[in-house]
């Protein structure tokens, strides 16, 4: 069979994606899946291993009878039985197979006490049975990449002649590695007769990591069928994922000119449904589906980004069916990021104002995860406080079940530093009293409301403080992921507003060094 350079993608998820312990999926939840595959162009969906369960038979009856395009597959263990099962599941299928297989390493071969050839003729014994019910065959000599490679060359000979149209070459525990899982794809082409005439497959485990890398290293050996997962998803440490040897192929297909039917578009969407049914949330760094693949936090890579998204990613997020790049303002942004926020929520800042922002966006991402569009709303609306008579500079408050709740606080009044302690009923009103004990005011509290801006236990409160004093009102407002030191915070910027009203009204009023409450 002449190689051409198409791959094709055999989706396993639903028969080993389902074999992780806990990833059980129900009935509709796998003809979901299996419809999902099939229109993202999956060329060949293994739906699950009928002998198993009467569920697992209806899950591969039905999916066959409902795919459009993908051949559908079931896996059978190496006797009859298991075999005719397989076949009533997929008949009904537009292009059914039967995939067939035992184990032949020296470890294997011992379980069912079979010596070589013993298991050669049960090879060729169960692979013409399958041959017989159908048309399209595939056969796997599991745990491959530890069987003796002269054994493997004649048993997939004998599977060859018996009639198998797909050899399959499992590293089952994902013991292999790249070089020598090229060549062992390469030395079966080469040695075999009758390999020319089959694809040959590659079915990796990720136990070492290298599932991924080594079942590219097998296309370029000459292996021309990726068994793979949504996900990951499979025993132990999972199998190749889908979306990685996909997207590895379309990225580098400079180094490596295979080509792959998958509309790569939807590979999200049904990642993210992958993850929901099956119950294994994917790890937020995980290559092309994860939260933050697409994501950049930092300042150095937000403003390489903003200038050209090549900088730092090498495939588009709209590939893999996100709506874009996604940069998280965080502790370690930068004012370009910050800006760029800024413009897409609709603020257009000089720089002394997005530099003042820019300090207080710090100090709130130093104390929080990740700062949200409304925390950033919050710094936008707080004022600017370099021209305030009044600052808070420290806030220490002891609250609890032991009353009474007491606040310690430093002021900087008129650019003196002043410091008190109070009490009161409630950390807020301990924090009021030692604003009133600093600076003595007739001022009265006509309004005070909190609010949470964004959601979590770190989120930022919102305080708005209404004052009222001789027919001026003045309303000050704070937020900080601190709910009493925006409330001081506020409280504050309330008098503050009073001073500069009272400026205003009575121009000419010298406020320096005067306490509020003597004028
Ligand atoms: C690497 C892989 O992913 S292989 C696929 C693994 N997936 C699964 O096992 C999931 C589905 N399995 C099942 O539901 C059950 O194991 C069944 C229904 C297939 C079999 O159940 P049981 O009859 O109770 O057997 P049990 O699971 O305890 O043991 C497996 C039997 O299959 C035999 N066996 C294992 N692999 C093969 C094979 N490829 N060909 C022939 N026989 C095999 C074992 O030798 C053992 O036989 P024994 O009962 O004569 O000792
Ligand atoms: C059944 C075979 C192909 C398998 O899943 C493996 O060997 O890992
Ligand atoms: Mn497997």
């Amino acid at each position: 069979m002449t190689k051409s350079n198409e791959v094709l993608i055999f989706d396993t998820t639903l028969r080993d994606g389902e074999q992780s312990p806990g990833a059980t999926m129900t009935h509709s939840e796998k003809l979901e899946i299996a419809e999902m595959l099939d229109e993202m162009g999956v060329d060949i969906i293994e739906a699950g291993f009928p002998i198993a369960s009467e569920g697992d038979f209806q899950a591969v009856s039905e999916i066959a009878k409902l795919a459009k395009s993908a051949t559908i597959c079931g896996l059978s263990r190496a006797n009859y039985k298991d075999i005719d099962r397989c076949w009533e599941a997929v008949k009904h299928a537009k292009s059914p197979r039967i995939h067939t297989f035992i184990g032949t390493s020296p470890l294997h071969r011992a379980i069912p006490n079979l010596n070589m050839d013993e298991m050669a003729e049960r090879i060729h014994d169960t692979v013409t049975h399958a041959r017989n019910l159908c048309d399209n065959v595939q056969w796997s000599p599991m745990d491959a990449t530890r069987t003796e490679w002269d054994y493997l060359c004649r048993v997939v000979e004998i599977a060859i002649k018996a009639g198998a149209t797909t050899i399959n070459i499992p590293d089952t525990v994902g013991y292999t590695a790249p070089r020598e899982s090229a060549d062992l794809i390469r030395n079966l082409i080469a040695t075999v007769p009758g390999a020319d005439d089959v694809i040959f497959a590659t079915h990796c485990h990720n136990d070492l990591g290298m599932a991924t890398a080594n079942s590219l290293a097998a296309v370029e050996g000459g292996a021309r069928q990726i068994e793979c997962t949504i996900n990951g998803l499979g025993e132990r440490a999972g199998n190749t994922a889908l979306e990685e040897v996909v997207m590895a192929l379309k990225v580098r297909n400079d180094i490596m000119p295979y080509t792959t039917r998958i509309d790569t578009r939807k590979i999200m969407n049904i990642s993210r449904r992958v993850a929901t049914v099956s119950g294994f949330a994917v790890q937020y760094n995980k290559a092309i589906v994860g939260k933050n693949a697409f994501a950049h936090e930092s300042g150095i890579h937000q403003d390489g980004m903003l200038k050209n998204r090549e900088t730092f990613e090498v495939m588009k997020p709209e590939d893999v069916g996100l709506s874009g790049t996604s940069l998280p303002l965080g502790k370690h942004s930068g004012r370009a990021a910050l800006r760029a926020k800024l413009a897409e929520m609709g603020f257009d800042l000089a720089d002394n104002q997005l530099n003042d922002i820019f300090i207080r966006f710090k100090d709130l991402a130093d104390r929080k995860k990740e700062v949200f569009d409304d925390d950033l709303m919050a710094l936008v609306y707080q004022n600017d406080t370099s021209e305030d008579r009044l600052k808070l500079k420290s806030l220490r408050v002891v609250c609890g079940t032991e009353g009474p709740q007491t606040a310690d606080m430093v002021m900087e009044i008129d650019g003196a530093d002043v410091k008190t302690s109070a009490t009161g009923d409630g950390p807020v009103d301990a924090t009021f009293n030692a604003v009133k004990a600093l600076f003595p005011h007739g001022a009265r509290l006509q309004l005070y409301q909190v609010s949470a801006v964004t959601e979590g236990t770190d989120a930022q409160a919102t305080v708005s403080v209404r004052m009222e004093e001789d027919g001026r009102i003045a309303t000050g407002q704070s937020a900080d992921t601190d709910t009493v030191v925006a409330s001081a915070k506020a409280y504050i910027n309330a008098l503050n507003r009073l001073l500069v009203r009272r400026e205003q009204s009575e121009p000419g009023y010298d406020v320096k060094g005067v306490s509020y409450k003597d004028t």
